[in-house]
């Protein structure tokens, strides 16, 4: 199997994990660092529903706060027709700590799998150079 569908695979079987009593919509991530470590997330609900997270940034931030600053792949799973489109705030989280060509494979539970890269996913995002504006 390649590491592309073992990261798919680990995607849909981490949504196992999701607490998501209010929109019964299970999603998993995993992040690959380059340190060759794997971080799962999964989407954690609140009654105070915009507490919520989703799986993406669970990933990522456990990743962050274990010390990691580089990755190299990440896969996103969801029960969709199509291959799982991630929302605006995780696209704007995964811009502050991928590179452009770094590559996200979405998918659904048919593993109907769409690989984008960084670039693709938020064209023209806003990063963190574009605070230093020159006076
Ligand atoms: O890419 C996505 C899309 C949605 N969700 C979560 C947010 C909420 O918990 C539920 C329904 O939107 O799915 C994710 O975790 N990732
Ligand atoms: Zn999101």
């Amino acid at each position: 199997m390649t590491a592309k569908y073992e990261l798919v695979k680990k995607a849909i079987r981490i949504r196992d994990n999701a607490y998501v009593p209010y929109s019964n919509f299970p999603v998993g991530a995993v992040l690959k660092a380059k340190s060759g470590k794997l971080y799962t997330g999964c989407n954690i609900e609140n009654a105070a529903y915009p507490v919520s997270c989703c799986a993406e940034r669970v990933a990522i931030f456990k990743a962050i706060a274990e010390g990691e600053k580089e990755f190299t792949e990440m896969a996103v799973a969801a029960d969709t027709d199509r291959p799982v489109p991630p929302c605006g705030s995780c696209r704007q989280v995964m811009s502050e700590f991928f590179t452009a060509d770094m590559k996200i494979h979405l998918t659904n539970l048919k593993e109907d799998t769409k690989t984008v890269t960084m670039e693709e996913l938020l064209p023209f995002s806003f990063q963190p150079s574009d605070l230093n504006k020159e006076t």
